[in-house]
């Protein structure tokens, strides 16, 4: 079929942790669409908890790659009974939860060549997988990451290879898991996709490349040749690059829609599939940043992230291609415990209702009267601990406070780390500074004034908080004209964010104190030395 009648339209997916999303925008950056499959509830047969498997060790965490095909068919099938138009899509794209790592067989890739339009994708390419795919929440590295770091001459420098020391959820590590562990599924495995390059092999039928952006999140890209790193590849197992392929800059046009889709949901045939990338490379280019702006995701994960023109790799945070302009980087630094911590606080103190949450918060003082909470409920990216710690005003540990002393404390530590955290980075809060909110956290606007407090800086949001979908459909239009016009042009259209969150006067000084005491305390927590 030939590219339908009328206004044509991009389709961007968001293959997150809890759930697959997606947006459909028309030429002028309209949302047209917008609908979601969530993995434990619309798909409860693979008895996931918010989208993953947590082993008995705590510390691997996995998710079965068939489940995020089943959702796709699923969410596909609901888009065509609810009347979307496919013949509109003149360009698709898509982004996926970062650092997850898929494992092609053998045989995926002539099933992936030779789909059939009459039976559903997860039919089809069950059989396709050599696991489960390890996602970003697995802390279960930490010595391959020691392992990776000596190879190229220490944590500093694989930093300045990579955008990163070594972290427990980044792909190369978890791959160097594989190769140690199960040697025969590492050797039987043909391809590894990213979560988001596997995504796109299901548009494409055929394997897809990692893009430049969600490739730096892998300790193997040499962010400034953007070719792989051949140290890093060999520290995690032989034949590493056949399996990986080759790495391309995230704008690029990849083909053609598989005719899978042209016959099932009457796709044209020349709706073009642009690179899929992560899902915080996705937002950024969702948000659509000014130079100078901080955007601050709250999904599963929070995370905090900028544009930059040079890379400033360190031992803290991380630094990627960036998404838009390969020739530019993006600074991201990442929390474990974001909403699913949040949920349990409001579940366990606010009777599971965010209107109460609310309420505690407008009944508590800026500052908690000095109690500081810290909930890790699971184990942290910095610092690595896990468990609740509880301070007085003269830091003497408790064991609980009430009811709306738990849910201010819970909301301020999480907004003390981003801060501190980002701050390491380099980044710089202050009354001129946007914080651009977003992620499914960023319609609770109680939270957003505590983020505005702490952050000492006004909070900003835009009315699509799925800004990784968005994204993803600004990158298909992008990708389009193959990066030949600046992304700037593309979302000129882009709506201009609303302020719904001022710091209050006293809020600096209450802030500033308590993030010095925070540091002190977190620091006290990681080596053990808190009592
Ligand atoms: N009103 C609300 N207040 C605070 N958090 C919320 C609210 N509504 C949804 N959330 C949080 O949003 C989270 C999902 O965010 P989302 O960005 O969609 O996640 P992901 O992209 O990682 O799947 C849920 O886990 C939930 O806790
Ligand atoms: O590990 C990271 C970023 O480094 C996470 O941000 C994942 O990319 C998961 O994203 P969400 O599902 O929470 O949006």
């Amino acid at each position: 079929m030939a590219a339908g009648q009328g206004p044509s339209c991009y389709l961007g997916f968001d293959f997150s942790t809890q759930q697959i999303k997606v947006i459909a925008i028309d030429d002028n950056l309209n949302v047209i669409h917008e609908s979601a499959v969530k993995f434990d509830t619309d798909l409860p047969h693979y008895k996931t908890q918010g989208g993953v498997h947590i082993h008995t060790d705590n510390v691997t965490i996995t998710a079965p790659p068939v489940m995020w095909v089943e959702a796709l068919d699923l969410l596909l099938d609901r888009m065509k009974a609810s009347g979307f138009d496919f013949s509109k899509v003149v360009a698709l794209s898509g982004a996926g939860q970062q650092h997850g790592s898929v494992y092609w067989n053998g045989c995926a890739r002539e099933t992936l060549n030779n789909l059939q339009p009459g039976t559903s994708l997860h039919t089809q390419l069950k059989d396709s997988f050599t696991r489960e795919s390890p996602i970003w929440m697995d802390a279960s590295t930490t010595r391959q990451c020691r392992t990776m770091e000596d190879s190229v001459g220490g944590a500093m420098k694989l930093a300045e290879i990579t955008g990163s020391k070594g972290y427990e959820r980044f792909t190369g590590n978890q791959i160097m898991k594989v190769r140690q562990n199960e040697p025969d599924i590492y050797t039987n495995t043909e391809r590894i996709s990213l979560v988001s390059s596997f995504a796109a092999c299901l548009f494409l039928g055929d394997f897809a490349p990692i893009d430049y952006s969600d490739g730096s999140g892998m300790n193997l890209l040499d962010i400034r040749s953007r070719g792989w790193s051949e140290k890093c590849l060999q520290a995690c197992g032989n034949n590493l690059e056949e399996k990986l392929g080759h790495a391309c800059p995230s704008s690029q046009k990849l083909g053609g829609v598989s005719s899978y889709f042209v016959e099932r949901y009457s796709f044209c045939t020349d709706c073009q599939v642009v690179a899929f990338t992560g899902d915080n490379p996705a937002s950024l280019a969702g948000m659509a940043p000014c130079e100078g702006d901080i955007v601050v995701s709250l999904g599963t994960s929070d995370s905090v992230f900028l544009w930059l023109t040079e890379p400033t790799p360190g031992l803290d945070g991380h630094i990627f291609v960036n998404p838009v302009n390969s020739s530019q980087y993006m600074g991201l630094t990442c929390f474990k415990n974001g909403s699913l911590t949040r949920e349990n606080v409001k579940d366990e103190y606010a009777g599971g209702s965010w209107d109460t949450f609310a309420k505690h918060l407008a009944d508590t003082p800026l500052g908690n009267s000095g109690n500081i909470g810290i909930y890790f409920d699971v184990t942290e990216i910095q610092p690595v601990a896990c468990g609740r710690f509880r301070f007085s005003a003269s830091d003497k540990e408790l064991s609980s406070f009430p009811a709306s002393t738990e849910v201010r404390a819970v909301i301020e530590s999480q907004m003390m780390s981003r801060r501190v955290h980002s701050e390491n980075l380099g980044m710089k809060f202050g009354k001129g500074t946007r914080v651009l909110a977003t992620g499914g956290a960023s319609i609770n606007t109680s939270i957003l004034q505590v983020m505005a407090d702490v952050f000492n800086a006004p909070v900003f949001v835009t009315d699509v908080p799925n800004s990784a979908a968005l994204g993803s459909c600004y990158r298909a239009k992008h990708g389009l004209f193959e990066g030949n016009i600046p992304f700037s042009d593309i979302v000129k259209n882009h709506p201009e964010p609303v302020c719904v969150a001022r710091p209050v006067e006293a809020a600096e000084k209450i802030y500033d104190a308590l993030c010095d005491r925070y540091r002190a305390l977190e620091n006290q927590i990681a080596d053990g030395t808190h009592h």
